[in-house]
């Protein structure tokens, strides 16, 4: 395995930054939830507070949730500020990435979605976020044609790559940009392809991004 050039997370991303996740960014996975192929990208933002670093602790089921699902993703970590920049600018503009889990408590987004609410609750509960270590981008040969896989308990439930997202890393990058400023250390996730599905304490999420790098989480119920 690659990927000799990784380091601790918050060595290289300082908490306190923006997260801005992308939805609906795999035909698969809307197809999976019902949901049509978004036109523009479908943006949430995450707060701080759900970071929770690979060997820092296990994930927390928040309380009163009863549909607890994963989703793997891949991370882009910003280097430089990114304000109205162009798609050509993007990936120069790019710090490294990370392997990323949006966790969701699907009950309470599918509570927001029929109420038309904001799902901060559902994606923005504490731990919501385990990241891998940060990857700098000169690992990274294609982020375009990435593996990204997740198994829970050892059997594979997603296995994508970032190859069929929708909207292209540049061109989520660029999008959000003309809309609010991104800087140094804000993290874009960028999707979750099809095999979402629950999980329950006592379970264990390994997940992999490419030859670069695996990383491993225990699942718990939040007391
Ligand atoms: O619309 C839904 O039911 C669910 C959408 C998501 O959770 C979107 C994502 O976070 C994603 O596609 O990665
Ligand atoms: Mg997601």
């Amino acid at each position: 395995m690659a990927g000799q050039g990784v380091h601790n997370f918050s060595r290289f991303v300082h908490w306190g930054r923006n997260i801005v996740a992308v939805g609906r960014n795999y035909r698969d996975h809307c197809a999976e939830l019902g949901n049509a192929v978004p036109t523009k990208p479908l943006l949430f933002m995450k707060p701080v507070s759900s970071y929770l670093e690979e060997g820092t602790g296990p994930i927390l089921i928040p309380r009163g949730c009863h549909n607890f699902h994963h989703e793997i993703e891949l991370g882009v970590v910003i280097g430089e500020t990114c304000r109205d920049v162009c798609e050509g600018e993007v990936l120069g503009r790019v710090a490294g990435y990370a392997l990323t889990l949006d966790m969701t408590a699907r009950d309470f987004q599918e509570e927001a979605k029929k109420k038309g609410n904001p799902w901060a609750l559902a994606k923005g509960f504490d731990t919501a976020l385990p990241v891998s270590k940060f990857i700098p981008k000169e690992e990274v040969k294609d982020p375009s044609s990435l593996r990204i896989w997740c198994k829970v308990n050892g059997e594979s439930r997603q296995d994508g790559t970032t190859s069929d997202m929708v909207f292209s890393i540049p061109h989520l990058i660029s999008h959000i940009s003309h809309t609010f400023t991104l800087h140094p250390g804000d993290l874009v996730l960028t999707g979750t392809p099809a095999g979402v599905g629950p999980v329950s304490p006592g379970d264990t999420l390994t997940a992999g991004l490419g030859d670069l790098l695996t990383m491993e989480f225990s699942v718990v119920q939040r007391e």
